[in-house]
């Protein structure tokens, strides 16, 4: 697999630190490693251009202090103002490095380029009217808007948006990822992303962001079963098994069937139609069960067939209600669950934490890897291993585009024989079609774009 970039929440941030530096002069190198880093990013992005720096009282303030200083080494006209003065050591010792001037929040002069290095990690209520009016007023007298760490007002370890905080252009992340940068809604505040290395030790890899997969290895010889035999179980709403099946076949599946009703033949195409109880599942890898099927009492004898044969499973739609409370029915089964938000509540019911903590508690109850889907998509597996997905694109939000997403992800599983693996790389590659696509999107456009 591919490295992916690790995400740590504020409390594994506090601890890597610790870790990290052991003693106050550690700490310090790694906030001049901060503010400095930023810095070298931020001299280009200004291009000339006045920067103006909000301090707030913590290290996110230390990390501004130090980021003016440097910014005025390099020979950028820089002006700091403060929200209130240094609360700890190092954001002192940051002040005192930076030496100049230092301002009110409300009393300085907007410029073209704003640091909003209010508050990052150690944002803990909302932003009050005092902090508020000003950094809306300086945003959105700027041309170009950068966060040390995060945009303040954005939840580090859950993306909730604590104000009606300002859009940046470009947020500098220093160590690790937070979940806050992926999570919506604080993401979409974020701008771009860029990583600044500061020595840090990595953390338990457990939380990641997701990338591009490598491509399932299928061997020069391969048989079409070897590239893995998917079958749909086709319900009330044929065309929905019809998208699954398609995107099975487009994501790399080598044989694909509809489970169809006795003697329905489908239209001629390569996708084989047969009666669900007249397959040999011994030689299926994958069955998708939940788009289309419907939720009568017919559906519900189609899905308790499935569920009997103890194969590898994809489970999307229709199955959420047919199941609904009931996560545990999903227990003994190597399945991958592909929810969105709605049929997550139909299925575990309120659960309590950020959407990481939802989706990780989720794959617990049903012993299963679920798939939460939304601009944010998150992945887990029982155990807690857990991937964020911002490789997406609000326009994948149309009809169809979940029975696509439920055949591709069927499609890796029978490639690559791993849930959690699989459920990654298809909403991905999900993702990526959704990002190639125009804004006149529908799911089929989704095949070609595969
Ligand atoms: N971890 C690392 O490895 C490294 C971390 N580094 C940097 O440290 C940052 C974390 O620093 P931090 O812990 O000092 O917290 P920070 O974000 O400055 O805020 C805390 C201050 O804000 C205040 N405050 C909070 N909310 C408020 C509100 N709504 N309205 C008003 N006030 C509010 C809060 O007050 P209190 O809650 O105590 O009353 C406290 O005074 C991190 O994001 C990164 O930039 C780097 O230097 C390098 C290595
Ligand atoms: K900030």
């Amino acid at each position: 697999m591919t490295s992916r970039d690790p995400v740590a929440t504020a409390e594994q941030m506090r601890r890597l630190e610790d870790r990290t530096a052991n003693g106050g002069e550690g700490l310090w190198r790694l906030m001049k490693a901060a503010g400095e880093g930023a810095a070298r990013h931020a001299a280009i992005r200004a291009a000339g251009r006045g920067v103006l720096v909000l301090a707030g009282p913590g290290n996110n303030g230390g990390d501004g202090y130090v980021m003016a200083s440097a910014l005025k080494r390099f020979g950028v006209n820089v002006a700091v103002a403060a929200l209130a003065s240094p609360g700890t050591d190092l954001c002192k010792r940051a002040a005192e490095l930076w030496g100049g001037p230092v301002q009110p929040l409300d009393q300085a002069k907007s410029r073209p380029v704003l640091v909003d290095a209010l508050f990052g990690t150690g944002l803990s209520r909302t932003l009050g009217a005092d902090v508020l009016k000003p950094l809306l007023t300086h945003a959105e007298a700027a041309e170009l808007v950068l966060a040390l760490d995060l945009p303040s007002g954005v939840g580090s370890d859950d993306g909730t948006l604590l104000p009606d905080a300002p859009r940046c252009d470009e947020t500098y992340a220093f160590g690790w990822l937070k979940p806050g940068h992926l999570l919506q809604p604080g993401a979409d505040h974020v701008g771009r992303i860029t990583r600044v290395d500061i020595g840090l030790a990595p953390p338990s890899p457990e939380l990641f962001r997701n990338q591009a997969p490598e491509k399932a290895a299928v061997a020069p010889t391969a048989h079409k079963y070897d590239r893995g035999h998917v079958v749909v179980a086709a319900g009330a709403m044929p065309g929905a098994a019809f998208l699954s099946a398609r995107a099975a076949q487009r994501g790399g599946a080598g044989f694909v069937t509809i489970g169809a009703e006795n003697g329905d033949q489908g239209p001629p195409t390569s996708i084989v139609y047969r009666a669900l109880h007249d397959l040999d599942l011994d030689r299926v890898d994958v069955i998708i069960a939940g788009p289309g099927l419907g939720r009568d009492d017919h559906a519900a004898e189609i899905a308790a067939f499935v569920l009997e044969q103890q194969r590898a499973m994809v489970i999307d739609g229709d199955m959420f209600s047919l199941f609904a409370g009931e996560p545990k029915r999903f227990r003994d089964l190597d399945a991958i669950l592909t929810p969105h938000e709605g049929e997550f509540g139909r299925l575990f019911g309120e659960l309590n934490g950020s959407k990481i903590d939802r989706v990780r508690r989720a794959a617990d109850l049903c012993g299963s890897v679920v798939v939460l889907k939304g601009r944010d998509t998150v992945i887990a597996a029982p155990g807690g291993r857990a991937i964020i997905n911002d490789h997406a694109h609000p326009r994948l939000a149309v009809a169809g585009s979940g029975d696509v997403l439920a055949g591709i992800v069927a499609a890796e599983f029978a490639m690559r024989g791993d849930a959690f693996v699989a459920a990654c790389a298809g909403v991905w590659r999900q993702g990526d079609a959704g990002l190639r696509a125009t804004d006149s999107l529908i799911a089929e456009d989704l095949l070609d774009l595969l």
